[in-house]
């Protein structure tokens, strides 16, 4: 009740302009109706496109999962050839019958129609090649290229907390590689220690702009590095340069985190406008991609602070959310210091509901940085289907569920992929032996040097169980650490590898030495370690509350390490539940998903899987292999990205 509350007070209380946009539905134009109808008015015809998408207007959920080749543009004349290829429009409605979206229903399975997909071309400027596809290494080139701005806060292998580090770190590499020209905008971090070794190959380019927020003019810096086809572009300033990791250090997350992602939204706003990479700056027809909240102001600015200038008028950005538990809420007074214009503080304005309220005098007024994005952006996307659906329900939603679903009409969930060539256990640097679905026998050696690495007692044939990941609420490291001493009676092998929550890190390490034999608590962040514990272990364990995507058990399948997970969001989405009795008795299934999060159903859930590991090895194998042989490559998902950049290049942006 209370949530439902805050939101309507929040969505009410925007300013008029924006509350209008905010809540408006659009279809035609989000669906491009009249374009659509135009088309084929005066060609009689629709234009026969990509086989990867079946169109529903970007409403959540609204990406298929099926086969994404790409096909050339079919002209036909007959009208009889048309019914033949199935041009039939479909509606989709929502709740209260209104149309959110077309389909077009493909003729054979094998061609499905875009409606857009010209229309994208249409609305190219000079800058954009379209190609299209041909045989051969121009096969995974996009039809239509565009100039992409990732921003971010993290970006692998320059900066790295989490799974968000690893999406900004190889998601543009691939975009690039299809004929994108892609920058990434991301701070330069120094700490001190031999991470800032990762900025040496970045150069200052000479460029410096000063950004007007926080009562006086900051003035940055930017540094460059092109590779892999990608510009990296470093936001300098002192109040990146300091110990700790990218947000915070012992004491906490650092109180200034507010000024320091301004300041990197500024300057991305700028970077495609002054910086000349390559001799040419990106200019100004750009399709800005903002992650989570730290660079969620772009959005609003394009709005606000270029836009009203004719400046960015052709420019789109869409928001990636990555993790909605994280908005980026300060006080209200700290508005002044955005460098936004006053009129616009309903885009940002956020009420806390009266029970979250710290005194008497406290009026719950907040600024609330993603949902300005979330209010601003022309679309909106998150890292899995799944999750797409659960931020619009008040469980998921966070206090913006309303906002979310006001927005679903252009609100899509798209799978991560995964970097197939960092994380591939047949090359792996970071093992020590290495082994492919076709031939396991390197596993088996990767538990016993793990096993080793640890100290722990070596025994191939006891069950390994690995964690790794964020000591976070999040990730359900309370019901772990609730199941451990029940666990720990079992005859298995269990490693952790996290940071975070220092009440778990200092219970890992307390673990560690209760169950000696049974037990590794390794705390803090090390990637080649969790690369060996990924590819030793025989389980890997997640039960996160909530998970957007989940990174970890696509590694794992990638391993032959087999799943079990809580099924929520990306996981769901990802890991398919064993059946034994699926394909003719042979099984069918890459994990094991269980629900409710409880220790008990958790429990049953791995007592299942070490069973059949122990009594079971030929199904075992089987699940290993099919997990392998599993498609996370980001090439897939890049083709997904590429029809909700044509989407949202089809409408002029949501705000003018
Ligand atoms: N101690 C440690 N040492 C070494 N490596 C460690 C580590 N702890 C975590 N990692 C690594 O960090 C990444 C974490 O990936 P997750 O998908 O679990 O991310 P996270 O919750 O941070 O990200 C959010 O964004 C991502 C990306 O969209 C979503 O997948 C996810 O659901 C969402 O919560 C993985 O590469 C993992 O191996």
């Amino acid at each position: 009740m209370e949530s439902l509350q805050v939101t309507r007070l929040m969505s009410c209380k925007l300013s008029a302009n924006i509350s209008h946009k905010a809540c408006s539905f659009r279809p035609s134009r989000q669906l491009g109706f009249s374009s659509l109808s135009r088309r084929s008015f005066q060609n009689g015809k629709l234009t026969v496109a990509r086989s990867d998408i079946t169109e529903n207007g970007g409403g959540f959920g609204g990406l298929d999962d099926s086969s994404n080749s790409n096909s050339i543009e079919e002209e036909d004349d007959d009208e009889e050839e048309e019914e033949k290829n199935g041009l039939m429009l479909g509606l989709d409605r929502d709740d209260c019958g209104s149309v959110i979206a077309l389909q077009l229903i493909p003729p054979s399975g094998e061609v499905a129609i875009d409606s857009h997909q010209d229309e994208a071309a249409d609305t190219k400027g000079e800058d954009e090649g379209i190609e299209e596809e041909k045989g051969g290494e121009e096969e995974i080139r996009s039809r239509v290229t565009y100039n992409i701005v990732f921003v971010t806060a993290e970006a692998a292998p320059y900066s790295k907390t989490g799974g968000l580090g690893d999406v900004c770190g190889s998601l543009p590499g691939v975009l690039a590689g299809r004929g994108h020209r892609v920058m990434v905008v991301s701070p330069r971090y120094l700490n001190g220690t031999s991470a800032d070794k990762n900025f040496t190959g970045a150069y200052d380019v000479d460029r410096r702009i000063k950004v007007p927020c926080f009562g006086g003019e900051q003035e940055v810096a930017f540094f460059h590095e092109y590779k892999k086809g990608v510009d990296w572009v470093f936001v300098d300033h002192p109040s990146y340069h300091r110990p700790g990791n990218l947000y915070g250090d012992s004491h906490g997350a650092f109180g200034d985190n507010q000024f320091r992602f301004t300041l990197l939204c500024h300057a991305a706003c700028e970077a495609p406008l002054v910086l000349p990479l390559g001799g040419y700056t990106y200019g100004e027809k750009c399709l800005f991609l903002v992650n989570d909240w730290h660079a969620s102001l772009v959005p609003v600015l394009l709005a606000s602070k270029y836009r009203p200038f004719g400046i960015y008028k052709d420019a789109q950005s869409i928001l990636v959310i990555h993790n909605l538990a994280h908005q980026g809420v300060e006080p209200a007074a700290s508005y002044k210091n955005l460098g936004l214009p006053s009129e616009w503080y309903g885009a940002l304005e956020w009420v806390f509901p009266t029970w979250a309220r710290t005194h008497a005098l406290d009026t719950g007024e907040a600024v609330n940085i993603l949902k300005g994005a979330i209010v601003t952006a022309d679309r909106i996307l998150t890292v899995s289907k799944g999750y797409a659906w659960e931020i619009t329900t008040v469980e998921g939603g966070y206090g913006l569920n309303e906002l979310l679903s006001s927005r679903r009409i252009v609100l899509n969930g798209i799978v991560n992929g995964i970097d197939v060539t960092e994380w591939d256990p047949s090359s792996d640097e970071h093992v020590s032996f290495h082994y492919s679905a076709d031939d396991l026998s390197g596993k088996a050696r990767c538990k016993t040097a793990l096993q080793q690495e640890l100290g722990l007692p070596i025994r191939p044939e006891c069950p390994l169980i690995g964690f790794i990941g964020r000591l976070d609420y999040q990730k359900g490291i309370d019901l772990i650490r609730w199941a451990i001493p029940e666990l720990m009676e079992d005859n298995v092998q269990f490693v952790m590898l996290g940071s975070g929550d220092p009440l778990y890190e200092d219970w890992m390490r307390a673990a560690e030495k209760t169950y000696r034999d049974k037990f590794r608590g390794w705390v803090g962040f090390n990637v080649p370690i969790s690369h060996r514990i990924t590819a030793g272990c025989d389980i890997l364990l997640m039960p996160s509350r909530f998970e957007p995507c989940g990174l970890n058990q696509l590694y794992a399948m990638r391993y032959g390490t087999v799943p079990v997970v809580h099924t929520t969001g990306g996981l769901r989405d990802t890991v398919e539940n064993f059946n034994p009795y699926a394909g003719d008795g042979s099984g069918e299934g890459t994990g094991w998903t269980f629900s409710p999060l409880t220790k008990e159903s958790m429990l049953e859930a791995l007592r299942t899987a070490i069973m059949t590991y122990r009594d079971h090895k030929s199904t075992w194998e089987a699940l290993m292999r099919r997990g392998m042989q599993r498609d996370f490559t980001w090439e897939t998902a890049a083709i997904h990205y590429e029809q909700v950049f044509e989407w949202a290049c089809i409408d002029p942006p949501y705000i003018t």
